[in-house]
């Protein structure tokens, strides 16, 4: 019998969700007649080490990715659980995505010590967040919050709201919900508000390209439309040269009509104090193709200065 060793980090996010998918693919198993066992590996990522310096400035979000793509192309593991916005727009050589599984809530969520919307935060309140695609978004919004780094993981950043004074944090529902914390949840930020990040609430399930039975198992877990609105929202990180932390969000949506699908997308670049914000929203069929229109619309407006800047 083939045995899948799964690779996921050791957070509590990452171990919940990976022992979900794994539930979720021996179910598929079941179902489809195919005989495998899995077994999960831990690995430790850089990005999990680090904790004390922002991330744009340590290599970015790949960290997280880094060592566990290394695991899987050694042949240590056989698969591995991302969170997709965690991704890198750019997969190494010989791996794939196998599957994207259903999405969840996409959207951000405010955790106050009190206020019940993001408009009721007292003015100058201060907030927490070290993304650049939050800050900018809140900056342009409420230019009065006094936006402060926080970063470690969802739990140790739950514990700083209260421990570092913030009026309140910001976070992905996803996140919080696959965790079983939905309660701590104060407000949703709409889309309009804050677009989320590219795959944010979405799962990524890498394998190498040439492991014709993970695929074949895979391919079952695949929720088309996600991968579809996924596709679209890389795409135009792609385009965006979005290779590590940057103010960059994304948010696609698919609707099926008779046989044609079209994909709707928003996609935003800011300037991390939100004095420049540019915004748009287009359609189309392809995904690839529309990322990169939507990224072109964007850099006529001035896109990639404001991505040079971040970049310093
Ligand atoms: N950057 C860390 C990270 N990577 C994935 C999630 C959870 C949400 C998701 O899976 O999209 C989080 C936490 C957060 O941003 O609040």
């Amino acid at each position: 019998m083939r045995k899948i060793v799964v690779g996921t980090r050791q957070s509590a996010l990452a171990l919940t969700q990976t022992g979900q998918v794994v539930d979720h693919l021996r179910e598929l198993c079941r179902e489809h007649g195919i005989e495998c066992e899995f077994e999960l590996k831990k690995i430790v990522t850089k990005g999990d080490q680090i904790l004390d310096v922002t991330l744009s400035k340590v290599g970015g979000k790949g960290l997280f990715v880094k060592e566990i793509e290394q695991a899987l192309m050694d042949g240590e593991i056989d698969m591995a659980v991302h969170s997709m916005k965690d991704m890198p727009w750019e997969l190494p050589e010989g791996l794939v995505i196998g599957a994207v599984p259903l999405r969840e809530d996409p959207r951000d969520c405010l955790i106050t010590r009190g206020a019940a919307s993001l408009d009721e935060l007292p003015q100058g309140a201060k907030v927490g967040t070290s993304s650049l695609r939050r800050s900018s978004q809140l900056q342009y919004y409420r230019p009065d919050l006094k936006i402060e780094s926080i970063r470690g993981n969802i739990d140790s950043r739950l514990k700083k709201l209260e421990s570092e004074g913030f009026d309140a944090i910001l976070l992905a529902a996803a996140g919080l919900r696959r965790v079983g914390w939905v309660d701590r949840i104060s407000a949703y930020l709409p889309p309009e508000v804050c677009l989320p990040a590219v795959g944010q609430g979405a799962l990524c399930i890498e394998c190498r390209g040439g492991d014709a039975e993970v695929l074949g198992l895979l391919k079952h877990y695949n929720n088309e439309p996600t991968a579809i609105a996924v596709a679209a929202e890389r795409s135009f990180l792609g385009k965006l040269n979005g290779g590590c932390q940057v103010p960059i969000g994304a948010y696609a949506t698919i609707s099926t009509e008779a046989d044609s699908t079209t994909i709707t997308m928003t996609g935003m670049v800011g300037s991390p104090d939100g004095g420049q914000m540019l915004k748009d929203t287009m359609t189309g069929t392809d995904p690839v193709k529309l990322g990169s229109e939507l990224a072109d619309a964007l850099i006529a407006r001035g896109a990639a200065d404001i991505l040079a800047t971040v970049r310093g």
